[in-house]
């Protein structure tokens, strides 16, 4: 039987149970679409920083591939009509990808599906539970975080399944290289994408450096690689599984030690948990400005305000910072994300859409559910029983910054602006006013 075997954010070996559902095979053809980004709130493609990354996880999957006598396929295009075509010229009898939460990705699974002639399965590979884990239905998943963790953080969470030590040959396709953007990793984030290194983090991070023993206190911490664990990129491409990151804590707790800090950081997988699964069953509703009458919100979309907070050219020296070391390195903290948000939706009293688009394009740990679901959550129309969060950007700078060195070092203290411009040339007041007028 001939396998064709899609990537899609799972892009590795160790711990994908989708794959392992093809070592039988005659011949194996694996696959990776390249994504197809959809312009959408002001923002068009990827920045340069999460297109590195995610070449990188690429190349690296390449790498471990070929040592098992494999390649991948990196292929543009839609979905729907490259996969239809490779089964045919690859008399691909049945295929496999791994399950993703978004409403673009699941609608092309489902046009997919009419399209092809021979089976597709998904597996779930993103998730620390498998959805018939869970102990409720999907459409009755609990509102909000904290009931949410109740139910289910005592379930036994699966162990991470070895990597395959063989894998069926290739059909004879012509395999191209992995292109190379020419970005390189920022010197403040000097991370690469793919297995190997989000491995060592995880290493580092737990059992040779310890740093999970004060998580709960460095988390909040502005810069990457020093407070938190900064898996995220490697999580959000499926470099690492979660169910690795969760067994390594385990692991620790277990030979080593368990203290509010190992404890912290599981309980913020399950905040990744909670918003996958919200995600897939949220769908469309995911992206909407509000998603009922009661939490309908208010806004506009002013392009200058929106361009000032994209650029990190606001009346916010904080949030300028945030956004240069976002766009320069790809991430940027939680309590950054939270900080940059807020602004955003509250104190520039934006559409919180476009800031979520905008962190789209540039983040290297990009994941729908996490991104828009936190973006709801911050703006008052998500799971937060709370209802939208106004961060008082000077008290953050203060308790997150207090002596001003990330503020500085990304060069977030800019000149003030006014709040409204009106470009005579644009809008001539002088004319309206019967004074200065040129006749024409
Ligand atoms: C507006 C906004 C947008 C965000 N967009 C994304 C995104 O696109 N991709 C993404 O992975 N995370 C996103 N997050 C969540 C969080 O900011 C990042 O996961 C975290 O900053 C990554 O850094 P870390 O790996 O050092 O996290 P750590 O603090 O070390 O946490 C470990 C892991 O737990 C998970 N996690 C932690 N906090 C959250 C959270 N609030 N929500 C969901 N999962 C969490 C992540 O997988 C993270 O890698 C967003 C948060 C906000 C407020």
């Amino acid at each position: 039987m001939n396998s064709l075997y899609w990537f899609r954010n799972d892009l590795r070996l160790s711990d994908n149970p989708g794959l392992c559902h093809y070592l039988q095979s005659e011949a194996l053809l694996l696959v990776y679409i390249w994504p197809i980004t959809r312009p959408w709130c002001n923002v068009n493609g990827m920045g340069k920083q999460r297109e590195r990354f995610l070449l990188e996880s690429l190349q690296s999957l390449r790498d471990e591939l070929a040592e098992l006598g494999q390649d991948l396929l990196l292929v543009y295009g839609s979905p729907e009509l490259i996969l239809p075509r490779l089964v045919e010229d690859y008399s691909i009898d049945r295929v496999g990808a791994s399950r993703t939460p978004g409403y673009y990705e699941r609608t092309t699974v489902q046009r997919l599906q009419s399209r092809l002639t021979v089976p597709l399965a998904l597996y779930e590979t993103s998730t620390l539970l498998d959805e018939d884990r869970l102990p409720f239905e999907l459409e009755a998943l609990p509102p909000h975080f904290t009931p949410f963790h109740k139910r289910v953080k005592s379930l036994p969470i699966p162990g991470p399944i070895d990597a395959p030590a063989q894998l069926p040959p290739p059909p004879a396709a012509l395999f191209h290289p992995v292109r190379d953007n020419g970005v390189r990793p920022h010197t403040a984030l000097p991370i690469r994408g793919g297995s190997h290194s989000g491995r060592r983090r995880l290493r580092r991070f737990v059992f040779e450096q310890r740093d999970i023993l004060q998580y709960k206190q460095t988390r909040n911490c502005l810069d990457p690689l020093t407070g938190s664990s900064t898996l995220s990129p490697w999580l959000a491409n499926g470099c690492l599984s979660v169910r690795e990151v969760a067994a390594a804590i385990a692991h620790f707790e277990h030979t080593e030690t368990a203290n509010e800090s190992t404890y912290w950081l599981s309980f913020e997988l399950f905040w990744r948990e909670f918003f996958h699964w919200r995600a897939y069953r949220d769908d469309i509703s995911l992206f909407k400005l509000s998603t009922s009458q009661k939490n309908l919100h208010f806004c506009t979309f002013e392009p200058r305000s929106f361009a000032r907070w994209c650029a990190g050219d606001t009346d916010f020296p904080l949030v300028n910072a945030i956004m240069q070391q976002l766009v320069a390195t790809g991430w940027c903290s939680n309590r950054s994300r939270q900080i940059a948000a807020s602004c955003l939706v509250n104190d520039l009293c934006l559409d919180w859409r476009y800031g979520a688009a905008f962190f789209e394009k540039h983040l290297i740990d990009y994941d729908v559910a996490c991104n828009y679901g936190n973006w709801q959550y911050l703006a008052g129309v998500g799971a937060d029983p709370r209802g939208g969060r106004h961060f008082d950007i000077e008290k953050q700078s203060r308790t997150y910054d207090p002596r001003g060195t990330f503020t500085r070092k990304w060069h977030g203290e800019r000149p003030r602006q006014p709040r409204f411009v009106t470009d005579a040339a644009d809008w001539p007041i002088n004319d309206l006013q019967g004074q200065d007028s040129e006749e024409t």
